[in-house]
């Protein structure tokens, strides 16, 4: 049992009302009471669920998987004392995200169909759980939109997306109430997983309940509400949402559902998502939304709702000042050069849908998608930044490392675990009887860690000093 839950009657009052009849209030104290299971999702940006299954059996992990998520995983009996999960070498190299399982169900509901993505928007993205889900889905393909307002919020995100290897995403840091009027009719899906009162979090964070009122639940509705017709207004005919909180209450869920067919009617229709995974059902409400309580499932309690757009609603783009872009697109040759340098010394090569652009001597791609909407909005950060160019050439950054190599290179060198400590904690290295020169990727168990450059016997290490770590318990 969780020891110092506490949980509010005016709370308990208002599920007793809501809770559906085949569920049972005594099994959901209780479920809200027991410690959440563990679970993360392999990124297949980085590794195969097959490859990650090999090395977690390697690890002794014992995994089973969630149902609603290929690549999502329950790990059973870890022991989080002696390593955290969050400093395991397969963590810091991105192969994985922690993520609560219910938390995986937003993105499978609305990348379930298989139609066009050429641009999505995650308008509450921090940090990061979701926005890698669907990158890793996209496969890099496509542009990626990802909003958070919090300044602070979005350093955590921008990192989280670094660290696995997501380069179609372009960040931006707005109240997302912007998107309806500076983007309207843009995006072909849209997640909005809502800043929410956070009831179904009880079981991870025994303080969920520490700002919680009835009043506090109104006003955050009132935010979700503008969020969510600003959603649709940057919806696309045609296009997909999918509308998420990890909170329980009618009022910041269907009410909120309900109030968006209410004001556009017709042009709203609810997908049901009974037929999501085999066992749906048992969280389904009668308009085919996804109410988990904690006990169905055995994890967080979590809302889904997925609607169509089904026809424009007239939502006319707000003129704005035009603005100066310190960024150009490379020419034809300028960026042959980049690329054929790039395959040449690393033996790598950008996802088809992006482009090359240059910032005085910095080498960045950029998602092609995003290129008809550069002057509407102002983004954070675009792309990835991939090398410094100098006289002689350009000098690769570890995120291009991170993001474009796989492992399998010609220019890869592997490292012994002792070599790999050292790596992380941003010493040169020698490996034994190894002389080589210029760039090379540096590999831990076939992953790509980062990019060194030979000097003689030497490996200078390239590894940005913001991750240098003490990792001496952690590595095995
Ligand atoms: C439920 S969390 C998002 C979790 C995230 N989608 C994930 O899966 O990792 C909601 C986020 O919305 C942000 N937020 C709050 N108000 C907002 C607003 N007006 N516009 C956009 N984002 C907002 C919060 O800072 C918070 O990071």
């Amino acid at each position: 049992m969780h020891p110092n839950i506490k949980i509010p009657e005016p709370f308990l009052n208002q599920i007793e009302q809501i809770l559906p009849s085949h569920l049972s209030m005594t099994d959901f104290v209780e479920a809200c009471k027991r410690p959440l299971r563990r679970s993360l999702r392999v990124n297949t940006l980085k590794i195969s669920v097959e490859d990650f299954l090999e090395r977690a059996n390697e690890k002794g992990w014992k995994l089973s998987p969630v149902p609603w998520c290929d690549n999502g995983f329950w790990l059973d009996d870890y022991d989080e004392d002696t390593v955290p999960l969050g400093n395991t070498a397969e963590h810091m190299a991105g192969l994985f995200y922690i993520q609560e399982a219910s938390s995986m169900l937003p993105v499978t509901a609305l990348l379930e169909n298989d139609i066009e993505l050429n641009r999505v928007l995650d308008m509450a993205a921090a940090p990061g759980s979701k926005t890698t889900q669907i990158a890793a889905v996209l496969n890099n393909e496509g542009l990626l939109v990802a909003n958070e307002y919090s300044a602070s919020r979005v350093k955590v995100l921008h990192a989280n997306l670094l660290r696995c290897g997501v380069v179609n995403s372009a960040l931006t840091n707005y109240d997302g109430r912007v998107f309806g009027d500076w983007l309207p009719e843009t995006f072909d899906a849209i997640l909005l997983d809502a800043p929410c009162s956070g009831e179904g979090t009880i079981r991870k964070d025994a303080d969920a309940f520490s700002n919680w009122s009835l009043e506090s639940v109104q006003d955050i509705s009132n935010t979700q509400r503008d969020l969510i017709v600003s959603a649709f207004h940057a919806l696309k005919p045609g296009g997909t949402m999918v509308y998420s909180t990890c909170t329980l209450n009618h009022d910041e869920n269907q009410h909120i559902c309900h109030f968006i067919k209410d004001t556009f009617g017709e042009a709203v229709e609810f997908q049901p998502l009974n037929e999501l995974f085999e066992g749906a059902d048992a969280a389904c409400t009668e308009e085919g939304f996804l109410h988990v309580f904690p006990q169905i499932f055995d994890s967080e309690g979590f809302f889904v709702a997925r609607l169509k757009k089904t026809e424009s609603v007239g939502s006319e783009m707000v003129k704005k000042r035009p603005r100066k872009f310190p960024f150009q697109k490379a020419k034809p040759k300028e960026a042959d050069d980049v690329l054929k340098s790039l395959d040449e010394t690393l033996g790598l090569s950008i996802p088809h849908s992006s482009n090359v652009w240059i910032r005085d001597k910095e080498v960045w791609i950029f998602p092609e998608q995003v290129e008809g909407i550069l002057p509407e909005i102002k983004f954070d950060r675009i792309g990835l930044k991939l090398a410094e160019s100098h006289k002689k050439g350009y000098r690769w950054q570890h995120e291009t490392i991170m993001a474009l190599a796989k492992g399998n290179e010609p220019k890869c060198i592997e490292l012994s675990v002792e070599d790999a400590k050292e790596w992380y904690m941003g010493r040169d290295i020698r490996p034994e009887g190894l002389i080589g020169s210029g760039e090379v990727i540096v590999c831990y168990r076939r992953q790509p860690i980062g990019i060194g450059k030979w000097v003689s016997n030497r490996i200078k290490n390239g590894l940005p000093r913001e991750l240098v770590r003490d990792v001496n318990l952690f590595i095995q």
